[in-house]
């Protein structure tokens, strides 16, 4: 059964005007190693850790400036934004189709909040906490192509005909504001888009980024603004001692206008002095060392990397799945061409290498958890193939073949053609990653023993159920399986409201 909205009612939740406040016992274990009757074993302690979280119930006017607002996915989810606000449908071959936020886990997910006279009650996973209504985001952005968001729309030949007419009137009063173009870290063959770039030193971009910030939230009458990087893949920045490997160093960097700062590293840095929230999907290094230091010591909000949309979320469900069931994959092959922007961009050797890092590295957690079945180092060959295929454009191809090992010496094989529409699996995901970035921002939290309550560490990993290089603060654990990565944002969003973790025992029943 289903029910659009619930209140918690318990002595641990108390519902305030201006916040929601909990008390959460937060039960984990941890292990020791020690020495019992003569010989060391390793010991699991289960302990209890009591929180208290506290978010403020007021949801802001929120804007959303896109830093590459023109392309694929910026115009496609700005068209959607205003379909669903507008309550447009329009005529396709096959029925009037109605605007909708499929695939948005913010939007078009469920949780189960408990049983009913036996039966399953789920409620939206928009109702835990105060939600940004999306129809209410204000859009704006920047793109080194000044062909404003209707024609752009049109030049991703991703939305239907009679969705972009109904469209058109309101989007083609909106510009892109001036990017920050730097050939050296994208493919050469971006060069005739950029027309529409902010000129002057590094510094004096950021600058003018921090100023284009203020200048939409003023002109908006927006309280927070959340940035989100969805331009082109830039090469990896070299990583270099005295450059950008400390806070310091990067904004001496910065003054010195040192080439080896990429533009999406600018725009980071112009976020975290504005204290903009500032999210990375693409899979570039952008935040290089030194502006993680930066974002720490301004405890301002930075998430990433590489939105996780299509193949690679397959690959983040299937290969947890294998070795969940002791089944050892032993070789993946991931294939895949498309015909869109970000295609042509990837079709340079350096782009593509940022790619194939982030595409690669996403089934290391999964592999790293089981020594039945692999050995120290041990990991499956794997091998990520990328084409430009101008033809498919934005419906990009998936083909995927998994061998594994299974019982007795038996061989495994796996083959999946998976069709992403790149761009409209991508936009929900875009949305649900500026509104779980804004709702974390409103959450304090205090654990028994510390003074004071405090935001969540600036580096945002309850983002990482959305991307495929998940960001992590230095020294902390990278988990890409798709369903923890769910869980443990669910999870938390569910102690806010005093709610113990979904267990699915469902004990009472047994
Ligand atoms: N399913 C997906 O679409 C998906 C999934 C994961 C990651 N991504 C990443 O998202 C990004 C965008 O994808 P897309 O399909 O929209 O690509 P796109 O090429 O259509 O759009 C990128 C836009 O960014 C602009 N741009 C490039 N450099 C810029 C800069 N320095 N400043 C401002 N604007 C700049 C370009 O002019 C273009 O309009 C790419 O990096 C892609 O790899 C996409
Ligand atoms: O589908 P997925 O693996 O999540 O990721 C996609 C890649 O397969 C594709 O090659 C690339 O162009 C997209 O930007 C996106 O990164």
């Amino acid at each position: 059964m289903f029910i659009d909205k619930f209140k918690v009612d318990s002595p641990n939740v108390v519902y305030g005007e201006e916040e929601i406040r909990s008390v959460y016992k937060y039960e984990t274990s941890e292990v020791v190693h020690e020495s019992k009757d003569g010989s060391f074993q390793w010991i699991v302690k289960p302990k209890t850790v009591t929180f208290e979280f506290n978010t403020r119930a007021r949801v802001p006017k929120l804007g959303v400036m896109l830093v590459g607002w023109g392309g694929n996915n910026g115009s496609t989810l700005t068209g959607g934004v205003i379909a669903n606000r507008e309550g447009i449908s329009w005529a396709t071959k096959d029925k009037v189709q109605q605007a909708n936020y499929f695939g948005s886990l913010t939007q078009a997910s469920t949780i189960r909040v408990g049983s009913y006279n036996g039966e399953e009650i789920f409620a939206p996973f928009k109702s835990l906490l105060p939600m940004v209504n999306p129809d209410d985001i204000v859009f704006g952005g920047w793109d080194i192509s000044n062909m404003n968001l209707a024609d752009a729309m049109a030049r991703a030949k991703v939305l239907d005909i009679d969705l972009q007419k109904q469209l058109r009137p309101y989007m083609e009063k909106m510009v892109p504001l001036p990017g920050i173009y730097d050939p050296d870290f994208i493919a050469a063959n971006q060069g005739s888009r950029a027309n529409n770039v902010i000129k002057g030193t590094k510094k004096e971009q950021v600058k003018q980024v921090i100023k284009d910030i203020r200048e939409f939230k003023e002109a908006n009458k927006v309280d927070k603004v959340v940035v989100l990087w969805t331009a082109n893949t830039e090469r990896y920045s070299n990583l270099v001692v005295g450059l950008n490997d400390t806070m310091e160093n990067l904004l001496a960097s910065l003054d010195k206008n040192e080439s080896e700062i990429s533009p999406s590293t600018l725009f980071g840095i112009a976020c975290v002095l504005e204290n903009a929230p500032f999210v990375n999907g693409s899979p570039q290094n952008t935040f290089v060392p030194g502006l993680i230091e930066l974002a720490i010591h301004r405890n301002s909000l930075i998430g990433g990397d590489d939105f996780k949309s299509g193949q690679t979320k397959m690959k983040s469900v299937l290969v947890d799945f294998l070795v969940g069931a002791g089944i050892k994959p032993t070789s993946i092959v991931s294939y895949n061409h498309l015909g869109n922007n970000d295609g042509m961009n990837l079709s340079a050797p350096q782009t593509f290498r940022s790619k194939e890092i982030s595409k690669s590295n996403v089934v290391d957690d999964m592999v790293s958890s089981n020594s039945i079945l692999y050995e120290p180092g041990e990991h499956p060959d794997h091998v990520v193939v990328i084409k430009y295929v101008p033809y498919v454009g934005d419906s990009k191809r998936a083909m995927d073949e998994y061998t594994s090992e299974i019982f007795m010496g038996g061989k495994s094989t796996i083959v999946l053609h998976n069709t992403c529409e790149d761009s409209l699996l991508a936009a929900p995901i875009i949305l649900d990653l500026v509104l779980l970035a804004e709702l974390s921002t409103r959450i304090q939290l205090k654990a028994e023993g510390e003074g004071k309550f405090h935001s969540f560490h600036p580096v945002a990993t309850i983002l990482s159920y959305l991307t495929k290089a998940p960001l992590v603060p230095p020294g902390t654990p990278v988990v890409n399986a798709l369903a923890k990565q769910r869980a443990m944002l669910e999870n938390i969003l569910r102690a806010c409201i005093g709610l113990a973790p979904e267990n699915n025992m469902m004990l009472e029943y047994k």
